[in-house]
């Protein structure tokens, strides 16, 4: 499969005071294939958003490069970053807070077409009502505000906004999280149908491991800022090997009451380390069972330990 973006060490560190550096993301290497989704799962605050916004090209990498296509991505006014913020589209998780409220939903549909000058006014308004009956709206619709659609409907009006530019590539953060249960689903079988006939790449952020399952074809989980574990959605969950997927994939609840009562409770106990100037070592060590001497001073590096599947854990040689 083709390359469309390449992390090499990338990091991202915000300074948060005097002398504080808070590592929100650390020495991530990853590719991202075209026409897949990589699902991209781990606790608030393990810096999911952050790498989304790097992919995104909307933060810049504080080390490392990212690559799409081959050519650098970077935050410089040039021609491939203006074209790069076209291809590259992010669906948010809460769609009334990223819709202008002040604007009709015809008009948040069109703004991208307009900033990058695609089609004359009359064939952009046939857009959008194409794209309003693509994510299962109507045409009506474009002359009404956010407010007067559902949580559902919005989130529908941000999949319109996103795809009027024609993009390659789309990061959905979170694009589920604040919806009912009953419509998560249509909106991810709106997202899987758009993706077979258009061909997009996905990065799905998420804390549900089933819903990722579901939609991802491999899986990234993330740690304190980490890449801890790397590798196809079903081989993930046949051989999950690091510790912290474990207990994220046991905290995932099991339908049947007999089964999740003899599941281990306390799989994740401790609390997560603050980002703030990290300590060396592996950034899970005081909450896992198995940590050593070593865990506690050497960070581990991620590697292949089966075919396609990486993990950073000194157990696994
Ligand atoms: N602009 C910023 N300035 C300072 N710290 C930040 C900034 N953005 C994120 N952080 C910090 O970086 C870390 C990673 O945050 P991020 O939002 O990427 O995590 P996340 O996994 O997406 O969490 P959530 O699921 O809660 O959105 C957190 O400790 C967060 O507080």
């Amino acid at each position: 499969m083709d390359k469309l973006i390449t992390l090499d060490h990338v990091s991202k560190h915000f300074h948060v005071g005097k002398n504080q550096t808070l590592v929100a993301v650390n020495d991530v290497t990853l590719d991202i294939y075209k026409g897949e989704t990589l699902g991209v799962v781990g606790e608030s605050g393990c810096g999911k958003s952050t790498l989304g916004r790097m992919v995104m090209g909307i933060y810049n990498t504080t080390k490392g490069t990212m690559k799409y296509n081959g050519k650098v991505v970077s935050l410089k006014h040039t021609k491939d970053r203006y074209e790069y913020s076209r291809k590259a589209q992010i669906i948010f998780q809460d769609p009334y807070a990223s819709l202008n409220p002040r604007m009709t939903v015809g008009s948040i549909i069109a703004e991208g077409m307009e900033i990058h000058n695609m089609y004359d006014k009359e064939k952009r308004m046939q857009r959008v009502y194409e794209l309003l009956e693509t994510v299962g709206l109507n045409k009506e619709h474009a002359n009404r505000f956010p407010h007067e659609f559902s949580g559902g409907q919005r989130q529908r009006i941000g999949i319109a906004r996103a795809l009027a530019v024609e993009p390659e590539f789309i990061v959905c953060d979170e694009p589920i999280s604040a919806l009912d249960v009953s419509i998560q689903s249509q909106i991810i079988n709106l997202l899987k149908d758009l993706q077979a006939e258009h061909g997009f790449t996905y990065m799905f952020i998420a804390h549900d491991l089933n819903i990722v399952k579901y939609i991802s074809d491999r899986i990234a989980v993330m740690y304190l800022g980490n890449l801890v574990e790397l590798a196809d959605s079903d081989e993930i969950y046949a051989h999950t090997l690091h510790p912290y997927s474990q207990a994220l994939l046991a905290s995932v609840p099991i339908p049947d009451p007999d089964k999740e009562a003899q599941k281990e409770a306390s799989v994740l106990s401790g609390d997560v380390p603050s980002p703030i100037n990290p300590k060396p070592g592996c950034p899970f060590a005081n909450r896992c069972k198995h940590a050593t001497e070593r865990c506690k001073t050497e960070s581990p590096k991620l590697k292949e330990v089966r075919p396609g599947h990486f993990v950073a854990c000194h157990l696994h040689k």
